[in-house]
Protein backbone atom coordinates (compact mmCIF):
# COMPACT_ATOMS: atom_id res chain seq x y z
CA UNK A 1 0.00 0.00 0.00
CA UNK A 2 1.24 3.95 -0.37
CA UNK A 3 1.87 5.50 2.35
CA UNK A 4 -1.32 7.01 4.35
CA UNK A 5 -2.16 9.77 6.10
CA UNK A 6 -3.00 8.97 9.56
CA UNK A 7 -3.34 11.03 13.13
CA UNK A 8 -3.11 9.40 15.73
CA UNK A 9 -4.72 10.34 19.16
CA UNK A 10 -3.09 10.01 22.77
CA UNK A 11 0.72 9.59 22.70
CA UNK A 12 0.90 6.74 25.81
CA UNK A 13 2.20 3.35 25.97
CA UNK A 14 -0.48 2.60 22.77
CA UNK A 15 -0.54 5.58 20.72
CA UNK A 16 3.33 6.46 21.13
CA UNK A 17 4.53 2.95 19.76
CA UNK A 18 1.70 2.99 17.10
CA UNK A 19 2.54 6.30 15.73
CA UNK A 20 6.15 5.84 15.57
CA UNK A 21 5.83 2.17 13.83
CA UNK A 22 3.06 3.99 11.13
CA UNK A 23 5.58 6.03 10.46
CA UNK A 24 8.50 3.33 10.47
CA UNK A 25 6.31 1.18 7.62
CA UNK A 26 6.11 3.90 5.46
CA UNK A 27 2.94 6.37 6.39
CA UNK A 28 2.67 10.22 7.25
CA UNK A 29 2.00 10.34 10.83
CA UNK A 30 0.84 13.13 13.24
CA UNK A 31 0.68 12.42 16.66
CA UNK A 32 -1.65 14.08 18.84
CA UNK A 33 -1.86 14.35 22.91
CA UNK A 34 -4.24 16.80 25.43
CA UNK A 35 -0.95 16.68 27.26
CA UNK A 36 0.83 19.96 26.10
CA UNK A 37 4.16 18.81 28.38
CA UNK A 38 4.41 15.53 26.88
CA UNK A 39 3.69 16.83 23.22
CA UNK A 40 6.81 19.54 24.52
CA UNK A 41 8.78 16.84 25.63
CA UNK A 42 8.28 14.60 22.46
CA UNK A 43 9.32 17.54 20.29
CA UNK A 44 12.53 17.62 22.23
CA UNK A 45 13.26 14.48 21.31
CA UNK A 46 12.34 12.92 25.05
CA UNK A 47 10.38 10.18 25.92
CA UNK A 48 9.14 8.76 29.13
CA UNK A 49 8.40 5.42 28.63
CA UNK A 50 10.46 2.93 29.12
CA UNK A 51 10.17 1.08 25.85
CA UNK A 52 13.12 -0.24 23.83
CA UNK A 53 13.62 1.24 20.57
CA UNK A 54 10.54 3.62 21.01
CA UNK A 55 13.11 6.64 21.58
CA UNK A 56 15.29 5.65 18.27
CA UNK A 57 11.56 4.67 16.03
CA UNK A 58 10.55 8.34 16.86
CA UNK A 59 13.77 10.28 16.24
CA UNK A 60 13.66 8.37 12.58
CA UNK A 61 10.61 9.18 12.08
CA UNK A 62 10.70 12.48 12.64
CA UNK A 63 13.98 13.26 10.84
CA UNK A 64 13.00 11.55 7.94
CA UNK A 65 9.84 13.54 7.88
CA UNK A 66 7.25 11.25 8.59
CA UNK A 67 6.37 11.90 12.10
CA UNK A 68 5.34 15.07 13.82
CA UNK A 69 3.87 16.04 17.45
CA UNK A 70 0.81 18.10 17.96
CA UNK A 71 -1.57 19.41 21.11
CA UNK A 72 -4.27 19.96 18.71
CA UNK A 73 -5.56 16.84 16.85
CA UNK A 74 -8.28 18.30 15.30
CA UNK A 75 -6.88 20.69 12.61
CA UNK A 76 -4.66 17.21 11.05
CA UNK A 77 -7.77 15.29 11.33
CA UNK A 78 -8.92 17.27 8.36
CA UNK A 79 -6.43 15.67 5.87
CA UNK A 80 -6.18 12.66 7.30
CA UNK A 81 -7.46 9.34 5.83
CA UNK A 82 -7.19 7.25 9.24
CA UNK A 83 -7.59 8.22 13.08
CA UNK A 84 -6.14 5.83 15.18
CA UNK A 85 -8.13 6.67 19.03
CA UNK A 86 -5.34 5.36 21.41
CA UNK A 87 -7.02 7.01 24.26
CA UNK A 88 -7.24 5.45 27.78
CA UNK A 89 -10.40 3.56 28.64
CA UNK A 90 -9.90 3.07 32.26
CA UNK A 91 -11.99 0.86 34.71
CA UNK A 92 -15.40 3.09 35.84
CA UNK A 93 -16.80 2.75 38.91
CA UNK A 94 -18.18 -0.30 38.36
CA UNK A 95 -15.56 -2.10 36.48
CA UNK A 96 -16.95 -0.50 33.40
CA UNK A 97 -14.47 0.57 30.56
CA UNK A 98 -15.10 4.27 30.74
CA UNK A 99 -15.15 5.34 27.48
CA UNK A 100 -15.37 9.54 27.78
CA UNK A 101 -12.11 10.31 26.73
CA UNK A 102 -12.98 8.07 23.95
CA UNK A 103 -16.32 9.91 23.02
CA UNK A 104 -15.25 13.43 23.51
CA UNK A 105 -12.23 13.04 21.23
CA UNK A 106 -14.96 11.13 18.94
CA UNK A 107 -17.06 14.54 19.09
CA UNK A 108 -14.36 16.27 18.55
CA UNK A 109 -14.06 15.53 15.10
CA UNK A 110 -17.21 14.43 14.19
CA UNK A 111 -17.45 17.58 11.58
CA UNK A 112 -13.66 17.87 10.46
CA UNK A 113 -13.73 13.87 9.29
CA UNK A 114 -13.13 14.63 5.46
CA UNK A 115 -15.23 12.13 3.37
CA UNK A 116 -13.64 8.86 3.45
CA UNK A 117 -11.72 8.82 6.15
CA UNK A 118 -12.16 5.45 8.65
CA UNK A 119 -11.65 6.63 12.08
CA UNK A 120 -9.53 3.58 14.04
CA UNK A 121 -10.56 1.99 17.35
CA UNK A 122 -7.31 0.59 18.92
CA UNK A 123 -8.37 1.41 22.67
CA UNK A 124 -9.82 -1.73 24.03
CA UNK A 125 -13.04 -0.71 24.30
CA UNK A 126 -16.36 -2.67 24.66
CA UNK A 127 -18.50 -4.81 23.14
CA UNK A 128 -20.35 -2.81 20.53
CA UNK A 129 -18.46 0.22 20.98
CA UNK A 130 -17.26 0.48 16.99
CA UNK A 131 -21.27 0.26 16.02
CA UNK A 132 -21.96 3.17 18.70
CA UNK A 133 -19.16 5.58 17.71
CA UNK A 134 -20.41 5.07 14.26
CA UNK A 135 -23.99 5.65 14.90
CA UNK A 136 -22.93 8.86 17.00
CA UNK A 137 -20.48 10.31 14.06
CA UNK A 138 -23.57 9.90 11.95
CA UNK A 139 -21.42 10.01 8.77
CA UNK A 140 -22.13 7.80 6.45
CA UNK A 141 -18.86 8.68 4.55
CA UNK A 142 -16.93 7.69 7.56
CA UNK A 143 -16.12 3.89 8.50
CA UNK A 144 -15.45 3.17 12.22
CA UNK A 145 -13.28 0.09 12.15
CA UNK A 146 -11.79 -1.77 15.05
CA UNK A 147 -8.07 -2.61 15.28
CA UNK A 148 -7.49 -3.77 18.93
CA UNK A 149 -4.07 -4.13 20.49
CA UNK A 150 -1.91 -7.05 21.89
CA UNK A 151 1.21 -5.44 22.82
CA UNK A 152 2.81 -5.75 26.80
CA UNK A 153 4.38 -3.36 27.54
CA UNK A 154 8.40 -3.54 27.87
CA UNK A 155 8.17 -5.15 24.10
CA UNK A 156 5.99 -2.78 22.75
CA UNK A 157 7.59 -1.68 19.57
CA UNK A 158 8.62 -5.64 19.35
CA UNK A 159 5.25 -7.10 19.94
CA UNK A 160 3.98 -3.83 16.89
CA UNK A 161 6.06 -4.95 14.76
CA UNK A 162 6.41 -8.54 14.98
CA UNK A 163 2.63 -9.32 15.67
CA UNK A 164 1.34 -12.71 16.48
CA UNK A 165 -1.96 -11.74 14.67
CA UNK A 166 -3.51 -8.41 13.57
CA UNK A 167 -7.31 -8.30 14.01
CA UNK A 168 -9.48 -5.98 11.83
CA UNK A 169 -12.89 -5.75 12.89
CA UNK A 170 -15.65 -4.04 10.43
CA UNK A 171 -19.22 -4.21 9.18
CA UNK A 172 -17.63 -2.82 6.11
CA UNK A 173 -15.30 -5.11 4.28
CA UNK A 174 -13.87 -2.02 2.25
CA UNK A 175 -12.85 0.03 5.11
CA UNK A 176 -11.32 -3.45 7.34
CA UNK A 177 -9.12 -4.24 3.91
CA UNK A 178 -7.50 -0.53 3.47
CA UNK A 179 -6.90 -0.82 7.30
CA UNK A 180 -5.23 -4.30 6.79
CA UNK A 181 -3.55 -2.92 4.24
CA UNK A 182 -1.66 -0.49 6.63
CA UNK A 183 -0.08 -3.53 8.18
CA UNK A 184 0.91 -4.60 4.23
CA UNK A 185 4.52 -5.38 5.27
CA UNK A 186 4.29 -6.87 8.93
CA UNK A 187 5.00 -10.34 8.80
CA UNK A 188 1.33 -11.51 10.15
CA UNK A 189 -1.43 -12.70 9.22
CA UNK A 190 -4.63 -10.50 9.18
CA UNK A 191 -7.33 -11.53 11.04
CA UNK A 192 -10.83 -9.60 9.20
CA UNK A 193 -13.80 -10.02 10.98
CA UNK A 194 -16.56 -8.41 11.89
CA UNK A 195 -16.29 -5.22 14.47
CA UNK A 196 -18.05 -6.96 17.60
CA UNK A 197 -15.85 -9.68 16.93
CA UNK A 198 -12.64 -7.84 17.28
CA UNK A 199 -13.74 -6.40 20.30
CA UNK A 200 -14.60 -9.39 22.37
CA UNK A 201 -11.08 -11.07 21.04
CA UNK A 202 -8.95 -8.17 22.82
CA UNK A 203 -11.08 -8.57 26.08
CA UNK A 204 -11.06 -12.57 25.61
CA UNK A 205 -7.17 -13.01 25.17
CA UNK A 206 -7.11 -10.70 28.72
CA UNK A 207 -9.48 -12.91 30.52
CA UNK A 208 -7.60 -16.01 29.03
CA UNK A 209 -4.20 -14.74 29.87
CA UNK A 210 -5.85 -13.78 33.38
CA UNK A 211 -7.42 -17.03 34.38
CA UNK A 212 -4.14 -19.21 32.86
CA UNK A 213 -2.28 -17.13 36.05
CA UNK A 214 -5.20 -17.46 39.01
CA UNK A 215 -4.63 -21.03 37.93
CA UNK A 216 -0.85 -21.20 38.11
CA UNK A 217 -1.07 -19.05 41.60
CA UNK A 218 -3.74 -21.56 42.56
CA UNK A 219 -1.37 -24.88 41.78
CA UNK A 220 1.36 -22.83 43.88
CA UNK A 221 -0.62 -22.58 47.02
CA UNK A 222 -1.23 -26.18 46.72
CA UNK A 223 2.58 -27.21 46.19
CA UNK A 224 3.08 -25.51 49.48
CA UNK A 225 0.38 -27.46 50.96
CA UNK A 226 1.59 -30.70 49.38
CA UNK A 227 5.84 -30.53 49.28
CA UNK A 228 5.62 -30.51 45.50
CA UNK A 229 7.74 -27.62 43.42
CA UNK A 230 5.95 -24.97 41.59
CA UNK A 231 8.59 -24.85 39.08
CA UNK A 232 8.91 -28.30 38.06
CA UNK A 233 5.07 -28.59 37.99
CA UNK A 234 4.82 -26.07 35.27
CA UNK A 235 7.73 -27.13 33.24
CA UNK A 236 6.06 -30.19 32.87
CA UNK A 237 3.07 -28.88 31.71
CA UNK A 238 4.48 -27.26 29.49
CA UNK A 239 5.87 -30.07 27.45
CA UNK A 240 1.90 -30.86 26.49
CA UNK A 241 1.68 -29.21 23.10
CA UNK A 242 -1.69 -28.18 24.01
CA UNK A 243 -0.67 -25.67 27.06
CA UNK A 244 1.12 -22.91 25.68
CA UNK A 245 4.53 -22.85 27.15
CA UNK A 246 4.72 -19.07 28.38
CA UNK A 247 2.45 -17.64 30.82
CA UNK A 248 2.63 -20.19 33.25
CA UNK A 249 5.33 -18.02 36.18
CA UNK A 250 3.95 -18.07 39.54
CA UNK A 251 3.80 -14.53 41.16
CA UNK A 252 2.42 -12.15 43.67
CA UNK A 253 -0.81 -12.05 41.30
CA UNK A 254 -1.16 -10.25 37.90
CA UNK A 255 -1.73 -6.62 37.73
CA UNK A 256 -0.73 -3.71 35.08
CA UNK A 257 -2.71 -1.22 33.08
CA UNK A 258 -4.84 -3.62 31.22
CA UNK A 259 -5.66 -7.48 32.84
CA UNK A 260 -7.49 -5.86 36.06
CA UNK A 261 -9.39 -3.30 34.35
CA UNK A 262 -10.14 -5.59 31.32
CA UNK A 263 -11.66 -8.41 33.28
CA UNK A 264 -13.33 -6.18 35.23
CA UNK A 265 -14.84 -4.50 32.26
CA UNK A 266 -15.24 -8.47 30.58
CA UNK A 267 -17.54 -9.35 33.43
CA UNK A 268 -19.33 -5.33 33.34
CA UNK A 269 -19.84 -6.85 29.79
CA UNK A 270 -21.08 -9.99 30.71
CA UNK A 271 -23.44 -8.67 33.13
CA UNK A 272 -25.37 -6.21 31.26
CA UNK A 273 -26.26 -9.23 28.70
CA UNK A 274 -27.37 -11.43 31.99
CA UNK A 275 -24.29 -13.94 31.18
CA UNK A 276 -22.17 -14.89 34.58
CA UNK A 277 -18.58 -15.93 33.33
CA UNK A 278 -18.43 -17.53 37.04
CA UNK A 279 -14.37 -18.71 35.66
CA UNK A 280 -13.62 -15.33 35.28
CA UNK A 281 -15.32 -14.15 38.29
CA UNK A 282 -13.78 -16.82 39.88
CA UNK A 283 -9.94 -16.02 38.36
CA UNK A 284 -10.15 -12.50 39.60
CA UNK A 285 -11.19 -13.04 43.16
CA UNK A 286 -8.05 -15.76 43.53
CA UNK A 287 -5.77 -12.85 42.63
CA UNK A 288 -7.13 -10.88 45.46
CA UNK A 289 -6.47 -14.23 47.50
CA UNK A 290 -2.91 -14.36 45.98
CA UNK A 291 -1.97 -10.66 46.75
CA UNK A 292 -3.02 -11.03 50.60
CA UNK A 293 -0.85 -14.37 50.55
CA UNK A 294 1.88 -12.88 50.29
CA UNK A 295 1.45 -9.96 52.63
CA UNK A 296 0.17 -13.02 55.41
CA UNK A 297 3.63 -14.24 54.28
CA UNK A 298 5.30 -10.99 55.77
CA UNK A 299 2.76 -10.85 58.62
CA UNK A 300 4.24 -14.60 59.71
CA UNK A 301 7.97 -14.36 59.13
CA UNK A 302 7.31 -10.83 61.74
CA UNK A 303 5.88 -13.49 63.84
CA UNK A 304 2.55 -12.58 63.67
CA UNK A 305 2.45 -8.52 63.81
CA UNK A 306 3.75 -6.87 61.43
CA UNK A 307 2.70 -3.41 62.89
CA UNK A 308 6.45 -1.20 63.80
CA UNK A 309 8.27 -3.89 61.37
CA UNK A 310 10.68 -2.65 58.72
CA UNK A 311 9.31 -4.34 55.89
CA UNK A 312 11.99 -4.07 52.73
CA UNK A 313 10.26 -3.65 49.22
CA UNK A 314 12.28 -4.98 45.83
CA UNK A 315 9.97 -3.89 43.35
CA UNK A 316 7.03 -1.71 42.69
CA UNK A 317 6.60 -1.90 39.17
CA UNK A 318 3.49 -4.31 38.18
CA UNK A 319 6.09 -6.36 36.02
CA UNK A 320 9.59 -6.10 34.70
CA UNK A 321 10.98 -3.85 32.10
CA UNK A 322 8.55 -0.95 32.44
CA UNK A 323 8.31 2.23 34.60
CA UNK A 324 4.80 1.28 35.16
CA UNK A 325 2.31 1.01 38.61
CA UNK A 326 -1.12 1.06 37.46
CA UNK A 327 -2.47 -1.63 39.89
CA UNK A 328 0.58 -3.18 40.35
CA UNK A 329 0.17 -6.19 42.71
CA UNK A 330 3.25 -5.06 44.33
CA UNK A 331 1.88 -2.09 45.67
CA UNK A 332 -1.21 -4.27 46.58
CA UNK A 333 1.26 -6.10 48.76
CA UNK A 334 2.43 -3.00 49.87
CA UNK A 335 -1.10 -1.23 50.87
CA UNK A 336 -2.40 -4.43 52.68
CA UNK A 337 1.32 -4.69 54.69
CA UNK A 338 0.83 -0.59 55.65
CA UNK A 339 -2.74 -1.09 56.76
CA UNK A 340 -1.62 -3.67 59.34
CA UNK A 341 1.23 -0.86 60.40
CA UNK A 342 4.60 -1.86 58.52
CA UNK A 343 6.81 0.48 57.69
CA UNK A 344 7.76 0.35 53.98
CA UNK A 345 11.00 0.91 52.01
CA UNK A 346 10.99 0.37 48.65
CA UNK A 347 13.82 -0.34 45.47
CA UNK A 348 12.68 -0.51 42.26
CA UNK A 349 15.02 0.14 38.99
CA UNK A 350 12.34 1.83 37.37
CA UNK A 351 11.61 4.50 39.81
CA UNK A 352 14.78 4.91 41.91
CA UNK A 353 14.16 9.04 41.55
CA UNK A 354 10.69 8.73 43.18
CA UNK A 355 10.69 9.93 46.73
CA UNK A 356 7.67 7.97 47.71
CA UNK A 357 4.90 5.83 46.10
CA UNK A 358 1.63 4.96 48.17
CA UNK A 359 3.06 4.92 51.82
CA UNK A 360 6.49 3.13 50.58
CA UNK A 361 9.56 5.19 50.97
CA UNK A 362 11.22 4.88 47.81
CA UNK A 363 14.87 4.60 48.20
CA UNK A 364 18.15 4.16 45.35
CA UNK A 365 19.80 1.21 46.20
CA UNK A 366 18.55 -2.62 46.77
CA UNK A 367 20.63 -2.58 50.00
CA UNK A 368 18.69 0.69 51.24
CA UNK A 369 15.45 -1.38 51.28
CA UNK A 370 17.11 -4.25 53.12
CA UNK A 371 19.04 -1.72 56.04
CA UNK A 372 17.70 -3.09 59.50
CA UNK A 373 14.31 -4.19 57.71
CA UNK A 374 12.82 -7.28 59.72
CA UNK A 375 12.02 -8.91 56.45
CA UNK A 376 12.62 -8.65 52.50
CA UNK A 377 9.84 -9.08 50.01
CA UNK A 378 10.92 -9.21 46.14
CA UNK A 379 8.09 -8.36 44.38
CA UNK A 380 8.91 -7.47 41.02
CA UNK A 381 11.28 -9.77 38.79
CA UNK A 382 13.64 -7.21 37.61
CA UNK A 383 16.41 -9.58 36.78
CA UNK A 384 18.86 -7.51 38.66
CA UNK A 385 17.36 -9.23 41.61
CA UNK A 386 18.72 -12.30 41.38
CA UNK A 387 22.11 -10.98 40.29
CA UNK A 388 21.75 -9.13 43.97
CA UNK A 389 25.15 -9.82 46.34
CA UNK A 390 23.29 -11.44 48.75
CA UNK A 391 26.47 -11.69 51.46
CA UNK A 392 26.41 -7.84 51.50
CA UNK A 393 22.33 -7.69 51.63
CA UNK A 394 22.81 -9.74 54.55
CA UNK A 395 25.21 -7.45 56.06
CA UNK A 396 22.97 -4.68 56.34
CA UNK A 397 19.33 -6.32 57.24
CA UNK A 398 18.44 -7.08 61.10
CA UNK A 399 16.40 -10.09 60.50
CA UNK A 400 17.84 -12.31 57.09
CA UNK A 401 14.24 -13.29 55.63
CA UNK A 402 13.46 -13.74 51.80
CA UNK A 403 9.60 -13.62 50.77
CA UNK A 404 10.17 -14.51 47.40
CA UNK A 405 6.78 -13.62 45.34
CA UNK A 406 8.65 -14.11 42.03
CA UNK A 407 10.51 -16.91 42.60
CA UNK A 408 13.42 -14.85 41.26
CA UNK A 409 16.81 -16.08 43.32
CA UNK A 410 18.23 -19.05 43.76
CA UNK A 411 17.07 -20.17 47.50
CA UNK A 412 20.25 -22.33 47.74
CA UNK A 413 22.46 -18.93 47.13
CA UNK A 414 20.64 -16.70 49.16
CA UNK A 415 20.89 -19.62 52.36
CA UNK A 416 24.28 -19.94 52.16
CA UNK A 417 24.30 -16.06 52.40
CA UNK A 418 22.46 -16.99 56.26
CA UNK A 419 18.52 -16.21 55.04
CA UNK A 420 15.35 -18.00 55.66
CA UNK A 421 13.87 -18.07 52.32
CA UNK A 422 9.93 -18.18 51.14
CA UNK A 423 9.22 -19.07 47.94
CA UNK A 424 6.03 -19.26 46.12
CA UNK A 425 4.73 -22.73 45.44
CA UNK A 426 8.31 -24.31 46.30
CA UNK A 427 10.49 -24.87 49.41
CA UNK A 428 13.99 -25.32 50.34
CA UNK A 429 14.78 -29.24 50.26
N1 LIG B 1 -0.56 -0.15 27.85
C1 LIG B 1 -0.69 -1.28 27.19
O1 LIG B 1 0.14 -2.19 27.31
C2 LIG B 1 -1.86 -1.50 26.25
C3 LIG B 1 -1.80 -2.56 25.33
C4 LIG B 1 -2.88 -2.78 24.49
C5 LIG B 1 -4.01 -1.97 24.57
N2 LIG B 1 -4.05 -0.96 25.49
C6 LIG B 1 -5.25 -0.09 25.49
O2 LIG B 1 -4.93 1.08 24.73
C7 LIG B 1 -5.57 2.24 25.30
C8 LIG B 1 -4.50 3.26 25.68
O3 LIG B 1 -3.68 2.70 26.68
P1 LIG B 1 -2.27 3.35 27.07
O4 LIG B 1 -1.63 2.42 28.04
O5 LIG B 1 -1.55 3.74 25.83
O6 LIG B 1 -2.76 4.66 27.84
P2 LIG B 1 -1.86 5.82 28.44
O7 LIG B 1 -2.53 6.26 29.66
O8 LIG B 1 -0.42 5.41 28.47
O9 LIG B 1 -1.97 6.97 27.31
C9 LIG B 1 -3.15 7.63 26.97
C10 LIG B 1 -2.79 9.01 26.40
O10 LIG B 1 -3.99 9.63 25.93
C11 LIG B 1 -3.92 11.02 26.25
N3 LIG B 1 -5.27 11.58 26.25
C12 LIG B 1 -6.23 11.46 27.20
N4 LIG B 1 -7.34 12.11 26.81
C13 LIG B 1 -7.07 12.66 25.59
C14 LIG B 1 -7.82 13.45 24.68
N5 LIG B 1 -9.09 13.80 24.94
N6 LIG B 1 -7.24 13.83 23.51
C15 LIG B 1 -5.94 13.48 23.25
N7 LIG B 1 -5.20 12.73 24.08
C16 LIG B 1 -5.75 12.33 25.23
C17 LIG B 1 -3.24 11.05 27.61
O11 LIG B 1 -2.70 12.33 27.88
C18 LIG B 1 -2.18 9.96 27.45
O12 LIG B 1 -0.97 10.50 26.95
C19 LIG B 1 -6.39 1.71 26.48
O13 LIG B 1 -7.69 1.41 26.00
C20 LIG B 1 -5.68 0.42 26.85
O14 LIG B 1 -6.54 -0.49 27.48
C21 LIG B 1 -2.99 -0.69 26.31
O1 LIG C 1 4.08 -15.88 33.70
C1 LIG C 1 3.67 -14.78 34.06
C2 LIG C 1 3.40 -13.72 33.16
C3 LIG C 1 2.91 -12.52 33.66
N1 LIG C 1 2.68 -12.37 34.99
C4 LIG C 1 2.11 -11.09 35.49
O2 LIG C 1 0.96 -10.77 34.74
C5 LIG C 1 0.79 -9.38 34.65
C6 LIG C 1 0.59 -8.95 33.22
O3 LIG C 1 1.78 -9.18 32.49
P1 LIG C 1 1.84 -8.88 30.91
O4 LIG C 1 0.73 -9.59 30.25
O5 LIG C 1 3.21 -9.16 30.43
O6 LIG C 1 1.58 -7.31 30.96
P2 LIG C 1 0.98 -6.21 29.99
O7 LIG C 1 2.10 -5.45 29.38
O8 LIG C 1 -0.05 -5.49 30.79
O9 LIG C 1 0.27 -6.99 28.76
C7 LIG C 1 -1.04 -7.52 28.82
O10 LIG C 1 -2.02 -6.51 28.65
C8 LIG C 1 -1.89 -5.76 27.41
C9 LIG C 1 -2.92 -4.67 27.42
O11 LIG C 1 -4.20 -5.12 27.06
C10 LIG C 1 -2.06 -6.71 26.24
O12 LIG C 1 -1.96 -6.00 25.02
C11 LIG C 1 -1.02 -7.83 26.33
O13 LIG C 1 -1.21 -8.75 25.26
C12 LIG C 1 -1.18 -8.54 27.67
O14 LIG C 1 -0.15 -9.53 27.81
C13 LIG C 1 2.03 -8.77 35.33
O15 LIG C 1 1.70 -8.40 36.66
C14 LIG C 1 3.03 -9.90 35.30
O16 LIG C 1 4.00 -9.84 36.31
C15 LIG C 1 2.95 -13.40 35.89
O17 LIG C 1 2.73 -13.27 37.10
N2 LIG C 1 3.44 -14.58 35.39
Amino acid sequence: MDSARIVVVGCGYVGLTTGACLARLGHDVTCGDVDGEKISRLRRGEVDLREPGLGELLAEGVAAGRLRFTEDSAQPVTGAEFVFLCLPTPRGVEGEADLSAVDSVVGDIRALLPPGAVVVAKSTVPVGTARRLARSLAREDVAVVSNPEFLREGRAVEDFLHPDRIVVGADDQRAAERVAGLYASVQARAELVDSVSAEVVKYASNGYLATKLSYVNDLAELCEHTGADVEAVTEGMKRDHRVAPSFLSAGPGWGGSCLPKDTAALLHTAASHGVEMPLLRAAIRANGHHQARVADKVVECCGGDVSGARVGLLGLTFKAHTGDLRDSPALAVARLLAERGAQLRGYDPACAERVAVEGVRCVADPRLAAENADVLVLLTDWPEFAELDWEQVAAVIRTPVLVDARNQVDPREVARAGFAWRGTGRSLR
